[in-house]
Formats: C-alpha cells, sequence, structure tokens
C-alpha cells in the first residue's frame, strides 16, 4: 500500500442546473493533469446545489445518470472518484436522499452512503430524506476510507464510529456556508486530531440559492495539520499526498486509542 495522492475540485456549483454541472464537472477533469492523482474528490450535491424547491425534479434514481457519468470520467483518467453527493430517489418516489457514492478506476460503484443528519438551518429535514446505513467503510486502492456529509461533520461520535472500525482517511464534501465558516475550519482540523486520521473536506464556493458558500476545501493530516488548502472563496484544486504510515505513527506517539476508558462512559 503505497502513497495516495489526492485532489479536491473546488468550484461553484450551478444553482438548479444539472446538465450545466456536469459539464463544468468534464471541464475540470479535461484541464488537470491527473496522471499522477489517485481520487478526485467533489463537493455535496454537485448536480442541483441547494435547489431544494425542485429537488425532485434535479434527483436522481438509484444514482444514475450521475453514476454512469463519474464511471465513464473515472475509467477515461483511470482515477478513483469520490463523487460528492447528489439529490437521489431509491424505492420510494416520494423520498429524495443527499448520496454520495465513490467509483473506483475501473468504473465500479464501491459505496454510496446517504446524508444521516438532515440541517434544521436549511429546511433539509422538510425536502430531503435522511439516510438510515449502517455506519460502514470501503476501501480505495488499499486503504481503509470513510465518509460523512457536510452537516454529519458536527457529530464526532460518527467519526468515531469510523475510526474504530478502521478508517483512515474520511471525506467531507459539503456545502457549507461562509457565516459559519470558522466551525467548518475548526472541527475538521478536531475530527483529525481526535481520530488521528486524514480528514478531507471539499466545499463549494461562492453566492447560490440566495447563500454564500465557504470555500476552504482542506486536506488535514493526522496531527491535525493542514498539508493543502484552498485560501478562501476562489476556484482551486486542493492536492496533496496521503502518507500510508502516517496514522499508525501518529497513533504509536500519542496512544489514545488506548487510553479510552469505555467502563466510564456511556459511548462507542
Ligand atoms: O452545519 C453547518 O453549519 C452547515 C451544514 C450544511 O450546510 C450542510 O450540511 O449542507
Amino acid at each position: 500500500m503505497g502513497d495516495i495522492n489526492v485532489k479536491v475540485l473546488q468550484y461553484q456549483v450551478e444553482f438548479g442546473d444539472f446538465e450545466g454541472n456536469l459539464n463544468k464537472v468534464r471541464a475540470q477533469f479535461e484541464q488537470e493533469t491527473l496522471e499522477e492523482t489517485d481520487i478526485v474528490v467533489l463537493p455535496e450535491m454537485w448536480t442541483s446545489g441547494y435547489d431544494l424547491e425542485h429537488i425532485a425534479a434535479h434527483a436522481c434514481h438509484d444514482l444514475e445518470p450521475a453514476l454512469s457519468f463519474i464511471s465513464e470520467l473515472a475509467q477515461q483518467y483511470n482515477v478513483n472518484i469520490v463523487a460528492g453527493s447528489v439529490a437521489n430517489i431509491k424505492d420510494d418516489p416520494d423520498k429524495v436522499y443527499n448520496t454520495a457514492f465513490v467509483v473506483d478506476r475501473e468504473g465500479t460503484l464501491v459505496y454510496e452512503y446517504s446524508k444521516m443528519h438532515l440541517v434544521p438551518m436549511l429546511d433539509e429535514p422538510k425536502h430531503l430524506a435522511a439516510g438510515d446505513n449502517k455506519v460502514e467503510t470501503f476501501m480505495i486502492d488499499g486503504s481503509k476510507c470513510g465518509m460523512v456529509i457536510c452537516y454529519d461533520l458536527r457529530f464526532p461520535e460518527l467519526f468515531r464510529d469510523l475510526t474504530l472500525k478502521g478508517a483512515s482517511i474520511i471525506f467531507v464534501p459539503a456545502q457549507w456556508p461562509d457565516a459559519r465558516k470558522k466551525h467548518w475550519e475548526t472541527l475538521l482540523s478536531a475530527r483529525a486530531i481526535e481520530n488521528q486520521c486524514y480528514i478531507i473536506g471539499a466545499n463549494t464556493y461562492g453566492e447560490m440559492g440566495g447563500q454564500t458558500f465557504a470555500g476552504r476545501s482542506m486536506i488535514t493530516d493526522p496531527w491535525g495539520e493542514v498539508i493543502s488548502e484552498a485560501k478562501g472563496q476562489s476556484e482551486a484544486v486542493v492536492s496533496g499526498q496521503i502518507d500510508s504510515q502516517e496514522v499508525a505513527r501518529i497513533r504509536q506517539e500519542v496512544p489514545i486509542f488506548e487510553s479510552r476508558r469505555r467502563d466510564m462512559y456511556h459511548c462507542l
């Protein structure tokens, strides 16, 4: 298992413009040099933005057509894609989920996860159904990974569960507002430090649907150091290398997983 090169694409998602958003992603793959890249990461709700009033009209069905689109890109560029999330309808046509998915270099779907904590501040519970997936990990190029979506970042239990299940890299696709930018930056660092794993935050930026989004996509290492970041609200590619030995090194240096007192508190 070698080092892993990651690229987070930070760009402005177009509000309610499915085709426009697909074209935007394709254009970025065309202009980037991806030969040395192992994983490309997209933000939350990248096909529609937060056009919640019309979310059913924008929704994919069992991830299609977004899955086929991403699968073709993955094969064409020989890269794993953590494809942020899309509005998605599964069995029940009245339920739209906010579903993230991952496709490997062969174009095969390796994981999907529907956001389990919906955001009251954005009226998400009125328009979206909460995912009730089990907390699971998935593999990319030999590394065990986890996925959460945006507001999930506020729930340390979810991250602890993923790390106890062996995740050493956790992806956080987001559309995080500028109004709470400080929380985004602080919580990404905190989750990396307290779980001693890599945290990869992929946000959008700029004005959309009456909100301003923060940008500040970043890759944080298991020591809490930001190894690569987008400075602010601008188009950016955040590139960083994940050292496959670093998680074990940090966990040896500060052995919090051995120091836990599960007999003293009622959580995982
Ligand atoms: O928790 C927050 O402040 C932002 C959450 C959010 O915007 C989202 O989950 O889409």
